[in-house]
């Protein structure tokens, strides 16, 4: 067999192969297909037996082919001389054998051929892979292309898809990149910024939007550029004309460009703003709080205080800033003097109420007197808020209205409240075995004093008969001033009744020396009543009643006495105090009317006046003769209001009354002292209209008694204004003809108790006689009062008296039954 030398290279066609489909090893032919279809020079294609048919085909194409080689020989023997070359021998015959050995020959050339073989294969082989290597980079950057504009497409979707709007400026101010939201954000219309365009025309197009609504154009540029300038990132807010708030936020790029981003801020910036607001609320009224703040947290340091704090322990500056011990601003308090008194105290009380969390407030007096209302309230942490407010004023007011309410402003004396609190103290010790002795003291014609000098003097006039009194007392007794006049000594001190009567006779004597008061000389008296416990009773009550009624006693005696409390004492005393005290209440509550009882001319017995009549119609105790409570109203000073009240509804009633009938109106001795006498008649005439002379003043000789010059004074003085003056109860007295002497009086008033006996007493006649001429010869008037029948009548004219008076004519009666009485009488005028 003929080997088929002769070399062939890459260029044969595939086609030439198709005939090899039928080689029976299927694997070495796709391996030459392959090395074919790649061009590259292959090695050598081993055929086994059964292949000669194959081989013959492909020698057919090109003998040169052909070449057949043990299956065991290894391609790399091959000399390059050999390669690409086909040579067919029958397995196991000698021709395979010759060829082999023909093959296997190596000259040194066929070496260097080899060497140059292998390295092309070597080469080949590199080629191959850096073929593959190639296609496997391309296959990559194929599939990293596709994933890059896949992440580039995401990439845009989550910027336009961003909350706050998006701006990327490059180096030269120029927009490289913008997201959809940047124009609702900032309400710019959908398009004005574009890629491309210069950040000047942004911000021309924003200010057009009304994102900066307080500037103009110029400004904003400047703003711009120097935001630019300055490189650094920052922030800025616009209120949007629809009422929105955008934040702007830019910040420069490593390029040089700048990266701008727009948020719709609205709700957070309104909710900062109320916070802020809200903030600057609380500073202020932290701040201008009328008491102190301070915060301290858990260790003790302080979170914050305010100036009213600073100022109440006058702390500077540094003692106030935030994380201050406290335990270092006690020690600045003790060394300037404001500390706790009892800082141990303070400290203790303090930390233990934040320990236990609770809340609680106390008073704290301070080393400068003054005392500190302090509120502890715990709060989260373990730390605390406390508020200071300086008490020291409110302590003093209240000590002052404490001491007002328990005391006599007049005289400093405790009044009846604190008299109450020390009897009880008192009779707790009394319960113990020891006694106590109540004297209730009045002073005697004090009133006379206020009345007649004046109520200073009569102030004064008390506190020096305060220091009298006290004088006398002892250490652990008591005086108090429930009143007026009227005053209470509580002693423990004494043992026997004597004892407490010797006190109170010590008392009486110093009370009535003598009084200066500025020039002023003025004389009082003073009588005691004297009450013990446990004897006269155990409650205050029940003691101060009886020592009163002891008083009562003393007073009716004679007075500048003093008298001791007996269980017998008379009901009668009882019952005339109850009196006294319903008798200052019963004008006020209107129990008071006035009466008429018509004077009639003796002779034709016509109604000439009538004299008004005090009654007291009683709550309880019906109609009280005034008898019985005019000296009770002299004695409490109530008969100045109370005659001043009966002459002003007199003169009042007597204006209806035709006009020549006259009124007469009782005056007591108490309304001459007043000094206000003459003034009030003028002003009730004045303010009534009645004419002087229908008013006749009666006065009895105790007026004259009194005071008979300053008294006659005053009659001088009413009788010149036409007041007509009238001399009630004529003969009673002991010197009634000298003051007829002494004064002009209008009429002479004889006194009913010699008018009742004119039938029986001979001597009653004759003064009635001697009086009614008497009269007559001084021209003045006399009307017999009492005339209670027609004899007496008849007689007292036959006297020569010119008007009579009594219940022959008429008892005493209410205005509107005198009225009826007068009619006829305008009807006969009329
Ligand atoms: N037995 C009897 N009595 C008769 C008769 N006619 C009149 N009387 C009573 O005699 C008193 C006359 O008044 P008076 O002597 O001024 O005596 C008065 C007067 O001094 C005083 N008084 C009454 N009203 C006032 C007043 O407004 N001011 C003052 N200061 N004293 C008054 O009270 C005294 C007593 O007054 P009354 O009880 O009203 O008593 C009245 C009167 O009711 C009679 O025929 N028989």
């Amino acid at each position: 067999m003929q080997p088929a030398d002769g070399a062939t290279g890459p260029g044969v066609a595939l086609a030439d192969l198709r005939g090899a489909a039928s080689v029976r090893n299927p694997h070495a032919l796709q391996a030459l297909r392959r090395a074919l279809a790649a061009g590259r020079p292959f090695a050598l294609a081993i055929l086994r037996a059964g292949g000669l048919a194959t081989a013959s085909r492909l020698a057919a194409l090109d003998p040169a082919l052909v070449l057949v080689l043990p299956r065991a020989l290894a391609h790399r023997d091959l000399p390059p001389s050999q390669m690409n070359r086909l040579f067919f021998a029958e397995p196991g015959t000698e021709a395979e054998a010759r060829l082999l050995r023909r093959l296997l020959a190596r000259t040194s050339a066929e070496s260097a051929f080899d060497e140059a073989r292998r390295l092309l294969e070597a080469s080949n082989r590199a080629l191959l892979a850096a073929n593959r290597e190639f296609r496997r980079q391309n296959a990559r950057l194929l599939a990293q292309e596709s994933q890059l504009s896949a992440q580039a497409e995401l990439f845009q979707a989550t910027l336009d898809n961003l909350r706050q709007g998006l701006i990327l400026i490059d180096g030269d101010r120029r927009v490289r990149m913008i997201n959809r939201r940047i124009h609702a954000v900032t309400g710019l219309a959908e398009g004005a910024v574009v890629v491309g365009m210069s950040g000047e025309d942004i911000l021309m197009r924003a200010f057009e939007a009304g994102l900066h609504r307080d500037t103009d154009p110029a400004t904003v540029l400047a703003q711009w550029q120097e935001r630019l300038a300055g490189g650094r990132a920052g922030a800025f807010q616009r209120d949007l004309p629809d009422g929105r708030i955008v934040t702007i936020a830019y910040a420069p790029m490593h390029d040089g460009g700048w990266l701008f981003t727009c948020e719709d801020t609205t709700g957070r910036v309104l909710a900062e703003r109320a916070l802020a607001e809200q903030n600057r609320r609380f500073d202020a009224a932290i701040v201008h709080m009328p008491y102190g703040v301070c915060l301290f947290d858990e260790a003790r340091r302080m979170i914050l205080c305010n100036p009213t704090y600073a100022g109440m322990y006058d702390l500077p500056l540094e003692m106030t800033l935030p994380g201050t011990p406290l335990a270092e601003i006690l020690q600045y308090r003790v060394r300037i003097g404001n500390a706790p008194v009892d800082l141990e105290h303070y400290v203790r009380l303090t930390a233990e109420l934040t320990a236990a969390g609770r809340n609680a407030a106390f008073q704290v007096p301070l080393v400068d007197g003054r005392t500190v209302q302090i509120r502890h309230a715990v709060i989260g942490g373990g730390g605390y808020v406390a508020t200071h407010e300086d008490i020291t004023e409110t302590l003093r007011a209240e000590a002052q209205i404490r001491y007002l309410a328990s005391h006599d402003a007049l005289t400093g004396l405790p009044n009846r409240m604190r008299l109450r609190e020390r009897m009880e103290e008192a009779l707790g010790r009394v319960q113990h075995g020891g006694r106590l002795a109540v004297l209730c003291l009045d002073l005697d014609r004090f009133k006379a004093v206020n009345d007649t000098l004046g109520h200073s003097a009569g102030d004064r006039l008390l506190q020096e008969a305060t220091e009298r009194v006290k004088a006398c007392l002892g250490q652990h007794d008591t005086v108090a001033r429930l009143g007026g006049d009227e005053f209470v000594v509580l002693t423990p001190e004494v043992e026997t009744p004597q004892q407490a009567g010797a006190l109170g006779r010590r008392i009486i004597e110093a009370v009535s020396a003598p009084y200066d008061l500025d020039g002023d000389q003025a004389v009082i008296g003073a009588s005691v009543g004297i009450a013990f416990a446990p004897d006269d009773g155990m409650t205050a009550e029940l003691l101060l009643r009886n020592a009163d009624m002891a008083l009562y006693r003393a007073k009716s005696d004679g007075r500048n006495i003093c008298r001791f409390f007996e269980r017998a004492m008379d009901a009668r005393v009882t019952e005339r105090r109850q009196l006294e005290l319903d008798l200052r209440k019963a004008l006020a509550a209107q129990e008071f009317e006035v009466y008429y009882q018509p004077v009639v001319d003796a002779r034709s017995e016509a109604i000439t006046a009538c004299e008004a009549l005090l009654r007291w119609h009683h709550p309880e105790r019906g109609m009280v003769p005034p008898a019985e409570f005019i000296p009770l109203a002299e004695e409490f000073g109530l008969i100045v209001p109370l005659g001043t009240w009966v002459l002003r509804t007199a003169c009042a009633q007597a204006t209806t009354w035709p006009d020549g009938i006259k009124v007469a109106v009782n005056l007591s001795a108490a309304q001459f002292k007043s000094r206000t006498l003459a003034h009030t008649v003028v002003a009730v005439l004045a303010e009534t209209g009645l004419a002087p002379n229908r008013l006749e003043l009666e006065i009895t000789e105790s007026v004259l008694l009194a005071d008979s010059e300053a008294t006659l004074a005053i009659l001088h003085h009413l009788r010149s204004l036409g007041v007509r003056i009238a001399m009630d109860d004529f003969g009673t007295g002991y010197s009634s003809l000298s003051y007829l002497r002494a004064f002009p009086f209008d009429r002479i008033k004889i006194d009913r108790s010699f008018v009742r006996e004119l039938g029986e007493a001979e001597g009653c006649l004759a003064i009635v006689k001697a009086v009614a001429m008497l009269g007559a010869s001084l021209g003045m008037a006399t009307t017999a009062e009492g005339v209670e029948t027609e004899a007496q009548m008849h007689k007292v004219r036959e006297q020569g008296c010119t008007e009579a008076q009594g219940y022959y004519v008429s008892p005493p009666r209410p205005a509107h039954i005198i009225a009826e009485l007068l009619r006829p009488r305008i009807a006969v005028e009329a």
